[in-house]
This record gives C-alpha cells, structure tokens and sequence, in this order.
C-alpha cells in the first residue's frame, strides 16, 4: 500500500475573464453544500439572478488581485505543495474543490505514480458544510465511482490545534513587528446561520444566540462557528491580548438569508467611527491569500476604514507558503505515514 496527500484548496477561475468568472461561479454555487436549497430553486436563484450580473463585478475584482502566475490562491497553494514536497518522502498534490486542477485530477496524479492510500488536506481550520464537507463528499463519489483500489484518510479541522495556533499567532506577530496598530479584528468567511443549525449533530444545541458556542458540546465538532470563536481565543490566548483589543466578526454574505454575525463590513465602519484609528485585520479562516482577503479587506474594508476616519489599515497575511507552516503540515503527514495502517474515515 503506497501512501499520498492531497492538499485540497476552494479554487479559482481559470482567468479573469468574464466566461472563465461565471463558468466558475457556476460550478461554485450550484453546488448544494454552498447554496443548500432545493435544486430548482437553487438553479433559478444562481443562473436566474446571480450569474447574470456577479461574473462581470467578480470578474473586475479578480483583475485586481490576479498575478502574472495567475490566481493568488493556486500559486500560494502550488507554493506550499512544493515546500511539503521537500520535507516528506511520499507524493504530495494539490486539487481545487472548484475549476482547476480538479479534484479528479489531483487524485489521478497520485493514483498514476501507484498510491493507493491518500491523506485529505482540506485546507480549511474550521469546518463547514460549503468548504470541508463538500470536499469530503465529492473526494468519496470520485473514489466509488473511478478510483475503488483508494483508501482515504481526512485530517480534522485543525482550528485549535496548537501547531497551527501557534503558526497563526507567530504570523500575526511578524506581521505586527514594526506596526502601529490598537485593535486586532479577526475576520472569518460567513456562512448562512442556516449551516450552523443543519451541521448541528445533536439536533439541539445550537442557537446561534451568541452563548451556545461558549458552552461544550459534542456539536462543536462541526460547528464553524465555535470553532472560529476558538481560534480567536486561542490565538488571543497564545498572543497575550488584552480584552478588549481584538473582536471577531464574518465577512463576504452573499443574498438577503441572515448570515453569522457581526458582519465585517459593519464592524470596520463602527470600529473607524468609535475611535479604532490602527486597526489590524487577520482572516484565519483562509490558509492562503485570495480574493476575499486582497480584496474584499486588503482593498475595500482598508477604503471604508480610512473613509470614515480610521488613519492605519493593516491585512496579516495567511499562512500561505510560510516555512513555519510547510513544516507543521509536513511533520502531521509524516506522523500519518509512519502509522502502520491507517484508518478509512471518509
Ligand atoms: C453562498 C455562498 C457562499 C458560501 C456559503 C461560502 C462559504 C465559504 N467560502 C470560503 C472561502 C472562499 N470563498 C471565496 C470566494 C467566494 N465565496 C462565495 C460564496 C460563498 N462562500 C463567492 C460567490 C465567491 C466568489 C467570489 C465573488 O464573486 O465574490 C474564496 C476566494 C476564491 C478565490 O479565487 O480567490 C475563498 C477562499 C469559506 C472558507 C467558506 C465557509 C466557511
Ligand atoms: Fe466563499
Ligand atoms: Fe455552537
């Protein structure tokens, strides 16, 4: 039995234009783990109202941020893929969760050079419905249906585990040497509350009331909102922070659902009008720089902030290919392939 990884990212458009954007989107959103209505409604609400106006605006957002190698989040992904490569002796790959490379692909290129067992990488902290599971879910119809001989092994969400808060909090740390800042906004991607109550294993425990997360439940295991709650503790934790001089919010809504809250658009207006003139922003929910890092916060949230009277705007980047994190990835897989045999969780 020959071992593997596969490093799993979101992905992005092949390029900046317009058809590339929606074909993506299109990809993106129909999938029900994403926009989890039924699938005609989901059909109308994407191709029938989205899809016709965001591919453009998407589109001009990404020409922003896109690099001469292409998008940020897959030449960060490859970068770091190439790092890992360099500390384990065991196939290392990447695959985008949507366009390309495909997550077929990915598990073709380690099936070609003989692997049959495969640890998952989705490169996400915390769990959610529309990142980790919707990765798992696939990765297990592509293996039943075109690769049967594979075995899979998931890392867990790693959102507390103190390798990775200790790569965080040491990231934030470097990012904030030489700066001047007096408040710490740690910012995570949304997600509708809908999610939080359907990934609610008990049924019962969550109430999306702002206590629930607080308390221990066996829920928490897939709660992506007490696990971004404990990132930021942990890291606060790790960093020393006063109370007081950091905030948690959730970013990037999409549609009139209620969404976790607060939201990061409203927090950074009301941060800059109740006098936080040096604000900090980390986005721990994103391993790797991307378009709703550079610019959703690194550009508008840093333009709202200064327009209503904030004087210091800095974006902590991600982990993206940072050593100190190629190395904690590299020494899990390495535990993982020294076990004799391991453990089909998928
Ligand atoms: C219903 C919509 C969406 C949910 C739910 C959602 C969850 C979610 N997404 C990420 C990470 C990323 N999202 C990115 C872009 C992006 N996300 C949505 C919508 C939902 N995301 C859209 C429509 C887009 C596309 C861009 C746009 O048109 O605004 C990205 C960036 C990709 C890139 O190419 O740079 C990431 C990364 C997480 C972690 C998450 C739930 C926890
Ligand atoms: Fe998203
Ligand atoms: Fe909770």
């Amino acid at each position: 039995m020959k071992k593997g990884v596969l490093l799993v990212n979101l992905g992005s458009p092949d390029s900046t234009e317009v058809k590339d954007v929606k074909r993506y989107l299109d990809q993106f959103l129909m999938d029900e783990r994403v926009i989890d209505v039924p699938y005609l409604v989901r059909a109308f609400i994407v191709r029938g109202i989205i899809l016709r106006t965001r591919p453009k605006k998407s589109a001009e957002a990404y020409k922003r941020i896109w690099w001469e190698e292409g998008s940020p989040l897959i030449v960060l992904t490859e970068r770091l893929q190439k790092k890992v490569q360099q500390l384990v002796d065991i196939p290392v790959s990447i695959a985008m969760r949507y366009g390309n490379p495909s997550l077929e692909a990915g598990m073709r290129e380690l099936a070609s050079q003989g692997v049959t067992e495969i640890l998952l990488v989705p490169l996400y902290p915390q769990f959610a419905m529309a990142t980790t599971e919707t990765i798992l879910v696939l990765a297990e119809k592509l293996r039943s249906t075109k690769f049967p001989n594979i075995r899979f092994t998931e890392i867990p969400a790693f959102y507390s585990h103190p390798d990775y808060v200790r790569v965080l909090s040491e990231s934030i740390k470097e990012a904030l040497q030489e700066k001047d800042w007096n408040h710490i906004l740690f910012s995570y991607h949304g997600v509708p509350e809908r999610h939080i109550k359907k990934s609610d294993i008990t049924k019962s425990h969550c109430k999306i009331d702002g206590q629930c997360c607080q308390s221990s439940s066996p829920a928490h295991q897939y709660c992506y909102r007490h696990q971004c709650y404990e990132t930021t503790k942990q890291v606060a934790e790790y960093l020393g922070l006063k109370e007081g001089t950091y905030s948690t919010s959730f970013q990037s809504r999409l549609g009139r659902d209620p969404w976790l809250q607060p939201y990061t658009d409203q927090t950074i207006e009301n941060m800059a009008h109740q006098g936080v003139n040096k604000l900090a922003v980390v986005t721990p929910a994103f391993v790797s720089d991307c378009l709703e890092t550079l610019e959703e916060i690194g550009m508008e949230g840093k333009d709202e902030f200064l327009e209503n009277g904030g004087s210091e705007f800095h974006l902590i980047p991600c982990l993206n290919d940072r050593n100190d994190w190629a190395q904690v990835l590299s020494r899990w897989v390495s535990e993982w392939a020294a076990e004799p045999e391991s453990v089909t969780h998928v």
